[in-house]
């Protein structure tokens, strides 16, 4: 039997099948690993073994292989893949770090003068306000030092317990930067569960978010673990804080923090090429691949760069959702805290038994990441596979030759300063779409998070293509799902609406660019369209810790046809 070593390729892609067993060889593991249902079937022209379990042999079997070659083809891979990351250019070079830190040491100026000024207008006695402090902590991609080139700063503003958070942030803090030179784009956001303001200092962008703690004085590098410093604080305080809490904990419990941040690095590029980054359209964000990535780094603590891909790979594709995802800090959540979550794909933050990453899966975005697992697993799996490349793990999906049909979604406003905002707004509805979606195909909606700008339009607009796949024949009432969305975004935003339209196009009729379809489709293809890099900034302020609905059973959706 093929099936333990058929690698998938684009045009055979993976299977889900809930009633199979999967035999699988694994290393240090007597050549074969037996997974049982549910499981994922690698290659649908494989007949799968009996679900009894038939022991499949590996060719070659893994304990005849030399050691030394092995360590050689090991330290080889690692190699190139950090050239590869150089190559992509993904860590941040010598200038643009000290750009990014130049704009952190000047927004804790900026908020040590601001809480100065608090104090005085609070009439807090002289020596009180001599004291009084207030401190940026940053966090996110940032704070973990696994941020690119376009990433923002995710800064958590830290006062003490005069200065609230509806004045003295949100008005006082605002105007003295919307009044900085450095500061553009600037607004709030304060019906979030993060409320925050979010802005550009020096073109960089920065999430603010407000902590206010029971202290007088808070010190510039401030012990958010520590428990003194978390005595009564609020619940909006409480929120703002976990992701500086999380950051914390994952440094702290990862046994090689380099070795973490250089496969986080990778992990986010892949995840953008393969199309599944992205909060918002259903996909992981930045949180959750950092623990996952730090779930693979504490189990396999000596591994090498390229044994913690592969390790990654192979532990995600095989993982038993909706068993969540936790880092061993010594605790354990009970099954009600399981059912509790309500995901598909729970994660849990690490610091605090409750709570989870929040997500916006659903059925469609959880079969999309897992078949994703599986293919770099299928990639990676092999350290004997000739010709290995990290090319082919990092290839941009080809969406074109995965569906036939696209709902496009075309967004535009009659001013290009409003565009932002309509988008965002637009994309903080989106989850309800897709389920949408997924239910007048009664199949799978894939909700590709690039955005292109159709430049042939003279208005500003910005347009997104979500592959379809239908497991039934009647097309697709695109009508009454454009209806039906345009109800759901037409309440709730408070700036001046823009158009959506949705429409239905054909494979052939996608926007011409390599990023898209790598050059496959032939044909009328359109050759003026523009992609618009992956932004954290244009992310829909509205959405900024948005609460998981998942309410659906982790139920994988037919074979079809991919
Ligand atoms: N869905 C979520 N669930 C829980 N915490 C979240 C979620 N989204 C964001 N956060 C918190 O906010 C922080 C910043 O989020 P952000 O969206 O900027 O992603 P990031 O990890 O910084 O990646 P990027 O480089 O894309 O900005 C995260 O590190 C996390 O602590
Ligand atoms: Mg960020
Ligand atoms: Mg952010």
């Amino acid at each position: 039997m093929e099936a333990a070593h058929a690698y998938p390729s684009e045009s055979a892609p993976v299977f889900v099948h809930p009633n199979r067993f999967l035999v699988y060889p694994q290393a240090g593991n007597p050549n074969i690993l037996i997974v049982p249902p549910p499981f994922l079937v690698i290659d649908p022209s494989v007949p799968p073994p009996s679900p009894s379990g038939v022991l499949v042999p590996f060719n070659p079997p893994i304990g005849t292989m030399n050691p030394a070659l092995l360590r050689r083809i090991d330290e080889e891979r690692s190699m190139s893949l950090l050239q590869f990351m150089a190559n992509e250019g993904l860590v941040p070079s010598p200038e643009e770090e000290q750009k990014r830190d130049n704009a952190i040491q000047k927004l804790k100026q900026i908020v040590s003068s601001w809480i100065k000024k608090v104090a005085w207008q609070r009439r807090l006695p002289k020596h009180q306000i001599a004291v009084t402090s207030a401190t940026i902590l940053t966090y996110g991609s940032y704070g973990l030092g696994v941020h690119s080139p376009e990433s923002d700063i995710d800064a958590l503003c830290v006062g003490p317990f005069f200065a609230t958070i509806a004045e003295d942030f949100f008005v006082v803090l605002h105007n003295m930067l919307k009044r900085r030179p450095e500061v553009s784009e600037i607004h709030c956001v304060k019906s979030a569960k993060v409320p925050l303001m979010r802005f550009k200092f020096d073109g960089i962008s920065i999430d603010l978010p407000y902590a206010r703690l029971k202290v007088l004085y808070v010190p510039e590098n401030v012990d958010i673990l520590n428990p003194f410093f978390l005595r009564n604080i609020d619940e909006t305080s409480w929120k703002s804080l976990s992701g500086v809490r999380a950051n914390k904990r994952i440094l702290q419990l990862v046994p090689n923090v380099k070795n973490f941040q250089s496969m986080l690095r990778c992990l986010k590029l892949w995840a953008k090429r393969r199309g599944v980054y992205g909060t918002l359209l259903g996909y992981l964000g930045g949180v959750h691949l950092a623990i996952l990535a730090a779930y693979v780094c504490q189990r396999y603590p000596d591994a090498s760069f390229n044994a913690l891909i592969m390790n990654f790979f192979r532990t995600f594709a095989f993982w038993p959702w909706p068993t969540p995802v936790m880092l061993n800090e010594g605790m354990y959540p009970s099954t009600a805290d399981i059912i509790e979550t309500r995901s598909l794909m729970p994660i849990r933050l690490p610091s605090s038994p409750y709570e989870y990453c929040h997500s916006n899966i659903t059925r469609s975005t959880f079969y999309r990441i897992r078949t994703e697992f599986v293919r770099g697993h299928h990639i990676t799996r092999d350290v004997l596979k000739p010709n290995f490349s990290w090319d082919s793990v990092f290839e941009h999906f080809p969406y074109s030759r995965r569906y036939s049909q696209f709902v496009k979604i075309y967004l535009s406003t009659l001013n290009q300063d409003e565009l932002g905002d309509w988008v965002g707004w637009v994309k903080s509805r989106f989850r309800g779409l897709l389920l949408k979606l997924e239910e007048e195909v009664q199949g799978f909606c894939d909700p590709n998070p690039t955005e292109y700008v159709d430049t042939e339009k003279t208005e500003p607009n910005m347009v997104f293509f979500w592959g379809l796949q239908h497991n039934r024949n009647n097309l697709v009432d695109i009508n009454l799902v454009e209806g039906e969305f345009l109800k759901n975004i037409s309440n709730g935003f408070d700036g001046n609406p823009g158009k959506m339209e949705l429409s239905i196009v054909l494979a052939s009729q996608l926007p011409k660019n390599a990023k898209f379809d790598n050059g496959s489709v032939k044909g009328s293809t359109k050759s003026y369209w523009k992609i618009v890099e992956y932004d954290k900034k244009r992310s829909p302020p509205c959405l900024v810790g948005r609460v998981a609905v998942d309410g659906e059973e982790a139920d994988c959706p037919g074979s079809g046809d991919r």
